[in-house]
Parts: C-alpha cells; structure tokens; sequence
C-alpha cells in the first residue's frame, strides 16, 4: 500500500518502480495532513528511497528477464555490479533510460531465444517501448495488455507462433507502432486492433494470418499484411494504401487490389458468351501446353518468366529500394527455340534439385536489377532458393561457361554467397543461390525506413563494411587473372544474412558478359577510369567498395547522383561529400540515424576518409586494395575501448536533455 511504504524503512519493498508517483501522491496527502516539516521528512525519505530502491528494482526485474531468456551471453554484462540507468551502466546493453528510469529494451540481433514473459516487466513504470527484434524467440505472443503504457512494440523476424486472442490489445489506448512481420503467427489479425486509438503503424507481413481483416479505422503512416493467407474485401477504411501492403495473400480483394467477384449479380447473356469463349480458348491451350509439356517432358523451360510468372507476378514480395546503376536494354533477342540441358551444380555438398523441381515450387519475384529478374523459389525440402536471370551471357560459348562457373563454385569465404547450380541456354543462363532472409545491404539502409522499420546502426554498418573488404580481398587473391574480380559492387549485391554478415553477390561476372553490354549494366563500368579512359582496372572494384562506404554511412543512394549528375560536379556520391566542408560532414553528411551518439563519430568519420581515398578519379591516387582493407580492419565501434552498447547511455542522456521520446526513433 502506498502510504505504509511511505513511512516505512527505505529497504522495505514496495512495488517495485512505483516509486515517483508514489512519492507525490504521498507528500500531496502528507501536506493535508501534517505539519510542513514531518512532510519535509517524509519527502526526503521517500526520495531516498526511490534512489536506492529504484536501481535495485529496475535490476531485478531485468535480471529476471535475462534469466527467464536463459541468461543469454549478448546480455552476459546485465549483472548486480551497477544498476541499469546509473551513468557507470555501460554493461547494461540495450536498456534505455531517462530520469533513472527504464522507458525501452532494444534487445535486437543478439541471439536471444525461447519464450519472452513481458509479464516480468510491467513493474517498469516507465517502460514505453520494446524491440525483440531479429531474434529467434519462439512460442505464442506474449501477452502485451498488462503492459498498457506501451508506445512501440517490435517483434518482427522471430519465430513466435500460434494464434493471437481477439482481445490481446484490448485497453492499449497508447499503442502507436505494433510490428509483428515474418514471424509464424496464425489464425486471425485479432480484432482488439481496431479499437486502439493511436495506432499509427502496423506490420504483420511474412505470417500466416488468415480470414478477414478487422475493420481497421485509423489513418496509418505504415501499414502491411502481405504474404499472409487473408481473404476477403479490404476494409474500404484501407483502400487507399499501396496495393504492396496487400499482396501475396489468399484471397483479398477491392481497392487497392482487383475488384471483389460478386456473386449475388445474375449474369448476363452477354458475360455468359464471353466466359464460354474464354472456357473454350483456355480448354485449347491447356491440350496445347499439355502437348508441348510432353514433348518437352527433360528440357528445362525456355524462359522463368514466360512459364512461371502468372505464379509469380501474384506473389511479387519487396521491391528493391535500390536503384540499379544501369539502363538495361534487352539485347538477348531471347528465342523460343529450346536446348536439351538441366542444371548443374557446382558443389558436392549440396541437396540436388531440377529445374522443373524449382519452378513448380511456389516462388515470388524479389526484383528486377541490371540484367533481369529474380526469383525466390522455395523447394519441396524447404530450401529456399532464388534463381537469377542472365541474358547478356550469349557471346560466351559453352565450354568457356561451364569453366568459369566451376572456378566459382570452388569459391568459398564467410563473406561470399556460393554459387550452388547453374544452367545454360545459348540465349540465357541461370544461376542458382541459396535465399538470404535478410535482404540486400541497400533494402536494408534504404527500404526499411521507408517503411518505419529500424535502420541499421553504427555497429552493423562497420561490420557490414569490414566483410564487404574481407570477402573483396579474398576474390583478388583466388581470381587474380580477373582485372575487377568483383566488377559488380553495389548495396544490392551485398546480402547480409542472420547476423547482419554481409555476403557478396553478382561477383566474378566481368569474363562472361557480354562486352558491348558491361558498360551499361556493370559497376565497375560506371568508374570514372572508365567514364574518362575506357578502361577499368585492378583499383576499379576499390572504387565501387569506396561508394559503398560513402553510401553506407549517408545513407543516400549512389545512383541518383550518377542520374542527376551526369555532366555536372557532384555527379557521383564522391563528390557531393567532397563539396561539403569537413567540419560539417558529422552533421550534414553523416546519416542522422547513425550521427549524434557520443564517442563513435570519430571512428565514422576514419571510415568516412576512407571511403574517399578508395573513390579518388586519379586511379594513381587511390588506395589498392590491400591498403583499403587494411585500414578498414583498424577501425573500431567506438572511438576508445569501451563497449559500443554504453554510447546507449549517453544517447539516452541526450534525448532525456532533449525530453523523452516515446520509441527508439526508428
Ligand atoms: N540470394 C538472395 N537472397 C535474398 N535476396 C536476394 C538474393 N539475390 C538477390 N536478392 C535481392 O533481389 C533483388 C533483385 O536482385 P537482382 O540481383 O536481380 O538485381 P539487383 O542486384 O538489384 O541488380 P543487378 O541485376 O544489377 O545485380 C535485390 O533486392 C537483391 O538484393
């Protein structure tokens, strides 16, 4: 009770965390009741007892949560040595405060497993946003409603599973941003969402949600529940949204998607005509294709698109946020003639597939770059694959092919992602990869924004950086015959997996496409040695890894600068930093989302030289590789020693002087 816990002794537990509001109700009482000077006591003691119980409290319950996660290592520095919101509180990871006080956990990508019990928390007063996110916590969705102050919830990519109760939101009138995305969530979208006020952003995309969707009445900034099996009309509320927000699901239908059937209306004479005619036409073309099928019963189809996309196009996930550096013309005049071949792989030790066995599994374009599309398929096994598109390959004969692709598949480095199959047509050629859950590089500094996600922070970018150069360094060793071993660097190309390690892609192409299309398509061919001299070189790929740093740290993308820029100065990314006074570049080049926290812009900054010195146009100037990589191994998350994580605490510090926010600014 309120009011015995006041005259109590300080060590006397009271419900833990209530202690300022306790403490003004109190002395607001006291002062009707009591003399000014036994309140002033009662005051004084009631303080005390807020600064050492307060730390004490926030501590256990966080060491509960830790210890109901299994006491997993990324939260090995959360122990009783220091309390979690005191300036010395570095270990604590994660954990936000202001005023001595826990207001979020930003518990992300830190290997946290098995079941999150939020009830643990709801001692936490202040507590007003969590993110779990990218973690692999499992179970049904914690229940969220004893803790009714919540702001921001963000669980996606976990593996909670199970269906939600329709009145799991029920009196969370605070809640602004739920994202449960690609998790393993079922059953229906509970309905207590639509009777909360504040609801601004809601993603429950990548799960399998099904029936209807609730009729959701607020005016949301983000909003996505596509990939999931809903049917049914979309709430005229929602009509407006992008049609992105829907797709991929069983059955949904009405603005933004196609029109719903209706089945109360007779049908015409006239419709009655034209479906017996379409019956008809359809019927003819089944035999037809059966008939070809036959004939063609061990030839791989001649074109992904022309026989799978119906499939496909239906079920188009992301598109890439990135611009491609290339105009893509399709010289391939692609014929429809077909060649006996099947695909090949170039590993032994991966499970073997047909082609037919990828196009039949269920598949979704993942976006059109440079040179065509591609297709993530998902096998019988559950290998999720994606199948890229070639056509600018056909000046290259067979032979030749086949060599350059099993020099690759010999390839292996962390850095790399392995070629797995290929297969050959004259006219087109397919190469085959695992799926990278992920995403690119440029979906994830530019695409997730855009859609309220989190941005990548300082930590993941360097390390993101520091792999880029790895994986880079070890092509030139195992290719030195190839002048750009890579050829085909850019955000795109660079897939981060599980733990944000970023994997190359596209690489070693330069040898089998075809010259007269390269500068067009390729990277490497936007170079300034190219642009100026027509020729690229062995520093070409450092200038491509250059952009890549400069792009990774602003977060503006390259390819609207070579778009606009063309004939003007600032026609590369280079450039525009270069045009931006140094002691201007933490604030105005510097992406906002990585800028600002105490201690770590120094070593961006480091990052930020480098980056220049790998773009300079005078290739004599540039950094080699070797130089490259080598001082971006130097490079550090903070500029002295200490654990990234307590810039957490100085970042809190500077949004508690700026006045408390309400999530993590994502
Ligand atoms: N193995 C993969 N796993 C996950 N996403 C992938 C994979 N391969 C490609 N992607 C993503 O699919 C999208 C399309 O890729 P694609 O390689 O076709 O084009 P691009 O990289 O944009 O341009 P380019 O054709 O010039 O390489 C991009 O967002 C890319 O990052």
């Amino acid at each position: 009770m309120p009011v015995k816990g006041a005259h109590a002794a300080p060590l006397v537990r009271v419900p833990p965390n209530k202690n300022i509001n306790i403490t003004t109700t109190r002395t607001t009482m006291a002062f009707k009741e009591k003399n000014f000077a036994s309140v002033v006591i009662c005051f004084l003691l009631s303080s005390f007892h807020f600064v050492i119980s307060s730390g004490e409290t926030n501590s256990e319950i966080l060491l509960n949560l830790k210890s109901s996660l299994s006491n997993p290592p990324a939260l090995s520095g959360w122990n009783e040595k220091t309390a979690p919101c005191n300036v010395d509180a570095a270990n604590w990871v994660g954990v936000r405060c202001t005023n001595n006080s826990v207001w979020g956990l930003q518990l992300e990508n830190m290997g946290l497993s098995g079941k999150l019990d939020v009830e643990i928390l709801k001692d936490l007063p202040d507590l007003r946003t969590l993110s779990f996110m990218s973690n692999t916590l499992d179970g049904p969705l914690p229940v969220f409603k004893a803790l009714g102050a919540l702001r921001s919830i963000y669980l996606s990519n976990n593996r909670f599973s199970g269906e939600i109760p329709g009145d799991a939101f029920e009196g969370m009138l605070k809640l602004k941003k739920l994202n449960l995305a690609n998790n393993g969530l079922k059953g229906g979208i509970p309905s207590s969402l639509a009777s909360l006020p504040k609801l601004v952003e809601l993603r429950l995309e990548g799960n399998q949600f099904s029936g209807h969707l609730p009729n959701l009445g607020q005016k949301f900034t983000s909003f996505n529940v596509s990939n999931n099996e809903l049917v049914g009309r979309i709430p005229p509320s929602l009509s407006t949204l992008k049609d992105s927000s829907f797709t991929g699901n069983r059955a949904l239908c009405g603005p933004p998607l196609q029109k719903c059937a209706d089945g109360s209306r007779k049908p015409s004479i006239a419709s009655i005509v034209v479906v017996s005619i379409v019956v008809v036409v359809a019927l003819v073309a089944i035999i037809a294709a059966g008939v070809i099928l036959l004939r063609r019963r061990n030839q791989a189809p001649e074109s992904v698109e022309a026989s799978a996309s119906p499939d496909l196009q239906k079920k188009t996930g992301y598109k890439g946020a990135e611009q491609g550096l290339c105009s893509s013309p399709d010289h391939s005049g692609s014929s429809r003639r077909a060649e006996p071949t099947k695909l090949s792989f170039v590993r032994d030790d991966r499970e073997k597939f047909d082609l037919p066995d990828l196009l039949k599994a269920s598949a979704e374009i993942l976006g059109s770059g440079c040179f065509g599309s591609s297709y993530k398929a998902a096998l019988s096994s559950g290998a999720k694959m994606v199948v890229k598109r070639f056509k600018q390959m056909n000046n290259v004969g067979r032979e030749e092919f086949q060599e350059h692709m099993r020099r690759l598949g010999r390839l292996t480095h962390p850095n790399l992602l392995p070629l797995v199959a290929y297969y050959y047509r004259k006219e087109e050629k397919l190469l085959v990869s695992d799926f990278i859950e992920n995403g690119s590089l440029a979906v994830n500094l530019h695409g997730h924004q855009s859609l309220g996600q989190p941005s990548l922070d300082w930590p993941t970018r360097l390390k993101v950086i520091k792999g880029v150069a790895k994986g880079l360094a070890y092509l030139y060793k195992e290719l030195p015959s190839i002048v750009a071993a890579h050829g085909h660097l850019k955000s795109s190309n660079v897939l981060l997996n599980s733990a944000y390690e970023p994997l190359l892609t596209d690489y070693a192409l330069v040898p089998v496409i075809n010259q007269e299309n390269a500068h067009e398509l390729m990277v490497a061919y936007k170079s300034p040695e190219y642009l100026q001299h027509g020729r690229i070189t062995k520093k070409t790929d450092v200038w491509s890894l250059g952009i890549l740093i400069l792009e990774t740290l602003t977060g503006k993308i390259p390819a609207i600068f070579l778009q606009q820029g063309k004939g003007k100065e600032e026609e590369d990314l280079a450039s525009w930093v270069n045009s931006i006074p140094p002691e201007e570049w933490t604030n105005q080049v510097l992406e906002k989302e990585i800028s600002g926290i105490k201690g770590t812009e120094g070593e961006m900054i480091k990052l930020l030289k480098i980056g220049l010195r790998c773009c300079e146009g005078d290739v004599e100037k540039r950094l080699d590789l070797k130089e490259a990589v080598e001082r971006i191994e130097e490079l550090k998350e903070k500029d002295n020693d200490d654990d990234f994580y307590s810039s957490y605490a100085s970042e809190a510090d500077v949004r508690s002087s700026r006045g408390k926010s309400d999530d993590f600014n994502f």
